[in-house]
């Protein structure tokens, strides 16, 4: 997330306060805020969040929950994933992925077109080479720069621990050329942008999240999204959903060529108003009447629920809070609800009881877990997500993204390392790695700045340094 406007009326308000001696703006306690961002340098843990009891409130009122609903008849268009499973695990149920995907079996796979490709252009003692000459006699080598098991034997053992509850296959859905850019300074041009979807559709990703459809005085960085739109909605092979804060920016939405949006809510009342001006309650009404108008169009709507476990003013959110907000979008028909880690200061301590008080109220397969990496927590987050039967994963090429009001805040999980990790435990993404990489240094390069995942450095540098010894 973030946002320059966001951030000009933080300093807009900012200035007003020092010319007043009390606030008049009843939305954004920045100075709050301020002097309660160090309480956040503590990782939330159990202790600082409603006891189990509270969850068990919440599990009651919602018992029944955990039945697919199809309340605007939209059938399947509107349920993207699988049926419901009382036990929220796909290990038994996903038959699609047989032996082959175990990891072991990686060691001999061939090599995709985007590993040949990076192996091609590696760079040599500090100047660009060639290497295609050897790329056969070093065959075991390249393949070896993609797995992540660290040796055979080891294999077995980690799939016997921790495979139980782990999805087969992981969603993972692409938020950079969003979520990434939107709080970049410096205008990106638009071609650029383009490119950089291309390059992670190609990679093989089926969600890329394309722009948002927001006030551009807000999000200055993404007011060309129609002219992004126009330049991909011929692209085959990938859902490209746009966010929509209201019914103006559905309509802009729709009359660019977006086939699907998503809105974005809250659970903490004080980041509702900073990033979209409205109390909770009032978001979720103009979400009804997205909704509802995406019904007529057969649009379907992904929800995203920000804050769920800490916000940058109001410290740690109530699991209860959250479920609240995601049953009322998935009620008001979304297919899909993303639960941000807007500020990523959850640890596997507060991030599950949250999951657990959301997967009483919506079902795991209709949820996706979307986590920033302020405090390095994101991939410890998203494998205790995956054992509890989350198989939707959002993140960001490159690691872009990043949040202004924390202290400092990094971007979104990197892509390259989900997948890096996700190839590990042997679970299928049918992304290609190799050009994965290359769409991060390729958006890298254009920021002037290095690529953000810690896979794609180590990868290219550990190429890089073999390769010279070849
Ligand atoms: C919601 C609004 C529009 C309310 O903004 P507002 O200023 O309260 O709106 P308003 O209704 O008073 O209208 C003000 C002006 O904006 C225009 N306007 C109104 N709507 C639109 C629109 N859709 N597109 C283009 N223009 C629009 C409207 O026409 C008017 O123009 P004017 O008459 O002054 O020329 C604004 O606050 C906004 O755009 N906010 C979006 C902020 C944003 O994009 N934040 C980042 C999202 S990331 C996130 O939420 C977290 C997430 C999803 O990534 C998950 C996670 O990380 O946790």
């Amino acid at each position: 997330m973030q946002w320059n406007g966001v951030r000009r009326a933080h300093s807009m308000w900012c200035k007003s306060l020092t010319n007043k001696t009390h606030l008049h703006h009843p939305s954004i306690p920045v100075l709050h805020f301020l002097t309660t961002m160090s309480s956040l340098e503590e990782p939330l843990g159990f202790d600082k969040l409603p006891s189990m009891s509270t969850i068990d409130r919440i599990q009651r009122f919602s018992s029944g929950a955990c039945r697919p609903r199809d309340d605007f008849g939209m059938g399947h268009r509107w349920i993207d994933g699988r049926d419901c499973s009382t036990s929220n695990s796909c290990i038994d149920d996903d038959r699609s992925f047989g032996k082959e995907s175990f990891p072991w079996r990686r060691h001999t796979r061939k090599l995709s077109e985007g590993e040949l490709h990076l192996i091609r252009n590696i760079s040599v003692s500090g100047r660009t080479s060639t290497v295609s000459g050897i790329l056969r006699e070093s065959r075991s080598f390249k393949e070896h720069k993609y797995s992540t098991l660290s040796n055979e034997n080891s294999t077995p053992h980690i799939n016997h621990k921790i495979s139980k509850g782990i999805p087969k296959f992981v969603k993972i859905v692409e938020v950079g050329p969003r979520d990434g850019l939107q709080n970049e300074k410096n205008i990106v041009p638009t071609c650029i942008k383009v490119e950089l979807i291309q390059r992670l559709v190609s990679a093989g990703l089926s969600v890329v999240e394309a722009t948002s459809f927001v006030s551009p005085k807000w999000v200055p960085q993404l007011a060309d999204a129609k002219d992004v739109m126009d330049a991909v909605n011929t692209l085959d092979g990938a859902r490209l959903p746009v966010l929509t804060p209201n019914l103006k920016g559905f309509e802009a939405a729709v009359s660019a060529g977006a086939k699907e949006v998503a809105i974005f809510a809250s659970a903490s009342e004080s980041f509702s108003l900073s990033n979209i001006n409205c109390t909770i309650e009032d978001s979720l009404l103009r979400y009804r009447a997205v909704t509802t108008a995406a019904k007529e169009h057969g649009i379907p709507v992904r929800g995203y629920v920000s804050c769920v476990v800490g916000c940058p003013v109001e410290g740690a959110v109530p699991p209860s809070k959250v479920a609240y907000v995601v049953k009322e979008l998935h009620d008001m028909g979304c297919f899909e609800i993303s639960l941000g880690d807007t500020i990523g200061i959850g640890t596997p301590g507060s991030v599950v009881p949250m999951l657990e008080a959301v997967m009483a109220v919506v079902p795991a397969d209709k949820l996706a877990v979307h986590f920033h990496d302020t405090y390095g927590q994101a991939l410890a987050n998203i494998l205790m997500s995956l054992q509890m039967g989350i198989s939707i994963v959002d993140s960001s090429i490159a690691g872009l993204g990043g949040c202004p009001y924390a202290k400092g805040a990094s971007g979104n999980v990197a892509t390259e390392d989900v997948v890096y990790m996700l190839n590990g435990l042997g679970v299928q993404t049918n992304v290609d790695l190799g050009k994965l990489i290359a769409a991060g240094d390729f958006i890298s390069k254009h920021l002037g700045r290095p690529n953000g995942s810690k896979a794609a450095v180590a990868l290219n540098r550990q190429i890089t340094a073999d390769a010279s010894k070849i």
